[in-house]
């Protein structure tokens, strides 16, 4: 048997079974390889989104460092086998810069890559990361960190952009109406989750601040809000204001319905509330739809 040296590494993986790469028969260099996604012929169908998805990478959004989900895409036409996608990160690194910030202008330049790259009609990326930002308490106004999750979607054509969306879960308190008009004291109180998807015109200006927009759209319509620190002073507000602004979840999305319609740079919107019931083991929900 072969006497190893175990004192290397080479040894040490010989040792626990590594071994010489066979002599194969396939090229070794790029341009003696088939590239079979560039193949042509009547493959009989186009393709409306291919690419990859579940992709984690780092992110800007507003002040701080976050970590991104993204899915990216392009079409394909009928008669090509398919795309090459090392070209889609390829892409994305172009606006890396400790992390891609997360903003449309950004997502438009890396899709335009894209497109270009793989020659393509159409390209599409959609992000998802948690966005932080400081929030002071209502009474002492001592600040830490909130936290709510952000969703940014496109896609462009050789016509401009096709869609634009900017979506945001956020969290609120939500006080039961019936429960306060039925009791002789209390009233059942939960975190709720608004979720709004926003069909964006892309001929509006888009204010520099529409994330604190819309974040406070979505937790000013509830009973009361949701802080990192409370003192007591803060506690006491937020349980009366709770109190003083009961809310369905019927009540809750039709008031925030409201101000989104109010807003010009928004076209239409799909909304979601949901409620952590704390007096049963299942959520109460509503959810509507707008095209303005
Ligand atoms: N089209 C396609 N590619 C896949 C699939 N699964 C894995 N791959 C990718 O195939 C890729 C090979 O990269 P390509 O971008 O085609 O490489 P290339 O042809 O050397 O790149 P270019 O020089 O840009 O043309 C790897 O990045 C894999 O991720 C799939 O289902 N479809």
């Amino acid at each position: 048997m072969e006497e190893l040296d175990l004192t290397t590494r080479e040894g040490r993986f010989r040792h626990f079974g590594s071994v010489d790469p066979i002599e194969g028969m396939k090229p070794v260099e790029k341009e003696m390889m088939v590239d079979l996604q560039s193949s042509k012929k009547d493959f009989l169908f186009e393709v409306d989104s291919v690419g990859i998805n579940n992709l984690s990478y780092p992110v800007v959004i507003g002040d701080f460092q976050s970590v991104g989900t993204f899915e990216l895409a392009t079409s394909l036409r009928k008669n090509e086998k398919g795309i090459n996608m090392s070209r889609i990160l390829e892409s994305l690194e172009t606006e890396n810069n400790a992390g891609v910030p997360l903003e449309f202008e950004t997502l438009q330049r890396v899709l335009e890559i894209l497109r270009a790259r793989m020659h393509q009609e159409e390209a599409e990326m959609t992000a998802d990361g948690k966005w932080y930002f400081s929030k002071p308490s209502p009474h002492t106004q001592l600040s830490g960190m909130a936290h709510a999750d952000v969703k940014y979607s496109m896609r462009i054509s050789e016509s401009g952009v096709e869609r634009k969306q900017l979506g945001m879960t956020a969290m609120v308190t939500t006080l039961c109406p019936c429960s306060k008009e039925i009791s002789e004291y209390s009233a059942h109180n939960q975190r709720g989750y608004v979720k709004v998807l926003l069909d964006i015109d892309p001929e509006a200006e888009l204010p520099e601040d529409h994330k604190e927009q819309l974040y406070e759209v979505l937790e000013i319509n509830a009973s009361s809000q949701l802080y990192p620190i409370l003192k007591r002073t803060d506690e006491k507000m937020v349980t009366e204001r709770a109190y003083e602004n009961p809310r369905f979840v019927e009540d809750l999305i039709r008031l925030i319905a409201y101000d989104l319609v109010e807003l010009d740079w928004v076209k239409g919107f799909e909304l979601e509330c949901r409620n952590e019931e704390s007096i049963h083991q299942h959520d109460a929900f509503s959810r509507m739809s707008y095209q303005k």
